[in-house]
């Protein structure tokens, strides 16, 4: 399996998620150019990921630049075709803008950026996964119909929780609806979470825990892209 790591002007995180992908999961990884639109060298197997960061320096709203690139039109294709796309922290931004995934990322619910250390857990599992988040505006909304029909779809796939696993609104560091700190569009090919797994992906770094959800993408038989927890961590 390949992978893509898309670069916008004002990404930040293309080469860590390069490196973790490369140096810590031992993946094949090309880096893209917003400018570019050729994905010809990728299946529907592989995976193009748009990595977190400040795109077109968050004019406008977070991502909603970023959604008009070139590369973006042939990463909107490619995930219609059922082509695997992962979009964290920014990336997760401009899947909503371009309306890949549902809902939108609001500002952060304190009105500042936030940088720390946080829990989450997978759908189906109780294990809390300690993972970094960045970010001024990953508040997840949608409305009521769009969280009834996510959450019956098990379409989201990560929530904020503590660090023994219970999700309560203490645990919740932006202000997120229901806690959502990741989800999955209903084909399960395209996942979006604010956390940032590249950033939790070796000894030397602290923390292994995002090799967790990472490895999601490399295992998956039936080509969706996530694995419940539970199943994860027998990596
Ligand atoms: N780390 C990131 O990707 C940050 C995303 C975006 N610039 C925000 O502040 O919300």
């Amino acid at each position: 399996m390949k992978f893509g790591v898309v670069v916008f002007p004002g990404s930040n995180c293309d080469r860590d998620m390069q490196d973790a992908l490369q140096n810590d999961l031992n993946q094949e990884v090309t880096m893209l150019w917003h400018k570019d639109k050729d994905l010809s060298m990728f299946t529907t197997d592989d995976c193009i990921v748009l990595p977190g960061g400040f795109s077109y320096g968050d004019y406008l709203r977070c991502g909603a630049i970023a959604r008009f690139s070139p590369m973006m039109q042939s990463v909107i294709e490619f995930a219609n075709k059922g082509g695997k796309v992962l979009g964290v922290c920014n990336g997760f931004q401009v899947l909503c803008e371009a309306g890949l995934l549902p809902g939108v990322l609001l500002r952060n619910a304190n009105q500042q950026f936030i940088s720390k250390n946080i829990y989450i857990k997978g759908l189906g599992s109780n294990q809390a996964l300690k993972i970094p988040i960045a970010h001024g505006e990953g508040r997840y909304y949608a409305d009521e119909k769009t969280l009834d029909a996510l959450e019956a779809n098990g379409q989201v796939i990560y929530r904020y929780c503590d660090e023994n696993g219970n999700i309560n609104v203490n645990a919740n560091p932006n202000g997120a609806t229901r806690n959502i700190a990741g989800i999955r569009n209903a084909n399960g090919n395209v996942f979006g979470m604010m956390p940032h797994p590249e950033r939790a992906t070796s000894e030397a770094l602290g923390n292994i825990d995002g090799k967790i959800i990472l490895n999601a993408l490399l295992i998956n038989p039936d080509s969706t892209l996530v694995k419940t927890s539970a199943e994860l961590v027998n990596f």
